[in-house]
């Protein structure tokens, strides 16, 4: 068996992927599904950090959020991650995964802070660690928290698994025309606005040299496959 090309990633998995084909929540075959690829990589021995989303229970800019502060409305949103990374951290369980979760705002009673020495250490005893509450902060997403945990804990590279399965010159559910990039660098990402990430994200993870492949969550065997490194998705690169 080929060797995988990272030994240590940061995942990050769209809140509203897992909502799979419902109206919203947590899909449970969808998490199922999820946590096995999870896995499978974990048992090759790849050191694996996710940050989890939570566009599937709130967003800060959803239309419900309408009328709200909107770092009421964020907290409201991070705390949706929490939820979320609880259920994922269940289903690794059941699944025979070992994954510690670590919140970015604190809430002993239900999850343990984040504290990066710790989180390292998890990493290199193989668990699985999940990054819940995004960067803690309003006006962030979670997408900027994978860039900054991942800086953090050294990861060569940003995986976003995501509903469309790359970059693409526009968004590909507007425009029917849009075509997908197989490498595109931060700076042509950020100056043409596409806005599979946000600019905040992109800019991080320039200027931290920390490459970026966005791919989808929905095709089978995709994430086996880019960390086998095989071609899969769009890679953004300095
Ligand atoms: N240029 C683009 N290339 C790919 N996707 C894009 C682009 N512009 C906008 N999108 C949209 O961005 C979405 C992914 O971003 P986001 O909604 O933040 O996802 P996530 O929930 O995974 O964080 C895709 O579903 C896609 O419709
Ligand atoms: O560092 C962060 C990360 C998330 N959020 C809030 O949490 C929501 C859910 O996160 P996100 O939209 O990034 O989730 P995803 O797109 O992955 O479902 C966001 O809309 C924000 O309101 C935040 O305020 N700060």
């Amino acid at each position: 068996m080929t060797k995988p090309a990272y030994k240590r990633v940061l995942l990050k998995l769209s809140g509203e992927a897992l909502m799979g084909d419902d109206a919203y929540g947590i899909n449970r075959s969808t998490i199922e599904r999820m946590v096995a690829d999870v896995a499978e990589i974990s048992k090759m021995g790849v050191e694996l950090a996710i940050v989890i989303g939570g566009g599937n229970i709130f967003r800060g800019v959803a239309p419900g959020a309408q009328g709200m502060d909107r770092a009421t409305a964020d907290y409201m949103g991070m705390l949706a991650t929490v939820m979320n990374a609880l259920a994922l951290g269940d289903a690794m369980r059941q699944a025979g995964v070992v994954a510690r979760v670590m919140s970015a705002i604190g809430i002993e009673q239900v999850v343990e802070p984040y504290v990066r020495p710790k989180a390292l250490q998890y990493l290199e005893e193989g668990k699985v660690v999940i990054f819940a509450a995004g960067t803690g902060n309003p006006f962030f997403t979670t997408d900027t928290a994978a860039a900054l945990r991942g800086s953090e804990i050294g990861a060569e590279i940003v995986l976003k698994a995501t509903k469309v399965d790359g970059v693409y010159t526009a968004d590909p559910k507007k425009d029917p025309s849009a075509t997908r990039y197989s490498t595109i660098s931060f700076d042509e990402a950020i100056s043409r606005h596409l806005q599979v990430m946000d600019a905040t994200a992109f800019a991080l993870c320039r200027d931290q040299k920390l490459p970026i492949k966005v791919f989808s969550i929905v095709k089978p065997g995709a994430l086996k496959n880019l960390i086998m490194g095989g071609d899969e998705g769009t890679l953004v690169h300095v």
